[in-house]
């Protein structure tokens, strides 16, 4: 798909392309709409991570809160988005061993419990181990650091996204 393709969609065909680059958070997308038209790729990201960094602190913990735990629940009965289905199998998250299922759902309950947001990461980037690693390293984090590094994961699933769907939507007809 070219810049000139996405500038020239309307919110709704805007929202509906983009809405899930930041999971559950279409108000995102919403809102970058306003500052087309993007010069390319990176200006589209650039505006993502402007909304996102402008956001206050219960703001950025909201777009936490809207991602589904790694291996969760939502993971278990199957009812990932799309994209999350995919990121978490990348990862290797649904060949989890059942001590490993054990220790990532323990420690996903202790970083819960005391952030009151799911650890959130880029599963693209990480196998299960590292993920694993990188939650015990994280949950003994403070909070703005944990709000601040959980944001950053964001951003890298989001510019995934983004990349896909330009690589991969055919866009306007030549
Ligand atoms: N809690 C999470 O980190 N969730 C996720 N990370 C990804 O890359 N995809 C997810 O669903």
């Amino acid at each position: 798909m070219k810049i000139e393709d996405v500038n020239a969609l309307d919110s709704d065909a805007f929202i509906s392309l983009f809405g899930n680059i930041v999971e559950n958070c279409s108000l995102i997308a919403a809102a970058i709409w306003s500052s087309r038209p993007f010069s390319d790729v990176d200006d589209i990201q650039n505006q993502l991570n402007k909304f996102i960094d402008l956001l206050p602190r219960n703001g950025k913990e909201g777009i936490l809160r809207n991602h589904p735990d790694l291996a969760g629940r939502l993971a278990a009965a199957g009812q990932l988005t799309r994209e999350s289905t995919q990121e978490q199998k990348a990862a290797g998250l649904d060949t989890l061993t059942a001590e490993e299922k054990e220790k990532l759902n323990k420690l996903n309950t202790e970083y819960k419990a005391k952030f009151g947001f799911p650890f959130v990461i880029c599963a693209r980037e990480n196998k299960k181990d590292a993920i694993l690693k990188g939650l015990e390293h994280r949950v003994q984090n403070d909070l703005e650091t944990e709000t601040l590094t959980g944001v950053e994961e964001v951003k890298k699933i989001c510019r995934l996204r983004l990349l896909d769907i330009m690589e991969n939507h055919p866009g306007a007809k030549l």
